[in-house]
């Protein structure tokens, strides 16, 4: 991933957080040696911020869409209230499997739960309330992930959008697909007046959205 800050600005920011734990390094250093597209996992400043989130807004359910080898999922499930759960959604069987493997073998096991299939089959089947969504698979289906999700939000409900400025290149005029579905998604998201959102430069992008009025 290019850096869309200053140079050196990610890692002095990451130096000055507080580390992971051993067990989510070696998940990090697993997801980079074992499989393709390694840069998709979340990485140490965006995982410990999600972790804040979910320590402030004590959700019970979390649903997270996208779970890659569960370094996110792994993130968030730590602090979780002791009724809380997350449910990660992967299409991947090799993803979803080597995700279970970390999960079994974290202090997390009981409180994250895998369901592989297409993310959009699977929220059709969930019931929700979902407290707190982490959305962060396929760019092009956000918007449809966020009207599926939309009706199964409780009331204070928090959902978190990764990617969303896409290595800075939703700036630039560019016809590829996934960078034409993040502006679309982005224009949609801050126009719609049942929500209200901020976009963090954090990394990637990642734009906080919860509904209007609540
Ligand atoms: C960016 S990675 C997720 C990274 C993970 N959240 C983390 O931070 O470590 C995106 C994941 O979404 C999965 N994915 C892509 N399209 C999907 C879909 N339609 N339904 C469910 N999962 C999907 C990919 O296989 C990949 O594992």
């Amino acid at each position: 991933m290019k850096p869309i800050t200053l140079p050196g600005i990610d890692e002095y920011a990451e130096a000055h957080s507080t580390p992971d734990p051993a067990f989510m390094r070696l998940v990090g250093e697993n997801t980079w040696q074992s499989l393709t597209d390694p840069q998709m996992i979340s990485g140490p400043l965006q995982a410990r911020f999600l972790q804040m989130l979910v320590y402030a807004l004590r959700p019970r359910q979390v649903l997270e869409i996208g779970t890659f080898s569960g370094y996110s999922a792994l993130a968030m499930a730590a602090a979780l209230p002791p009724d809380g759960h997350v449910l990660t959604c992967e299409i991947d069987d090799r993803h979803a499997a080597m995700a279970r493997d970390h999960i079994a073998s974290s202090p997390y096991a009981g409180r994250i739960t895998v369901e592989t299939g297409p993310a959009l089959d699977t929220l059709d089947r969930l019931p929700g309330p979902f407290d707190f969504v982490f959305m962060d698979a396929a760019k092009q289906e956000y918007l449809a992930c966020l009207e599926a999700v939309l009706p199964k939000l409780s009331d204070h409900a928090m959902i978190a959008a990764d990617n969303t400025l896409w290595n800075g290149e939703v700036l630039y005029e560019d016809d590829d697909a996934d960078v034409v579905a993040l502006r679309a998604f982005n224009d949609a998201v801050v126009a719609d007046p049942r929500l209200e959102c901020v976009l963090v430069t954090l990394r990637d992008g990642l734009t906080l959205i919860r509904r209007a009025g609540r």
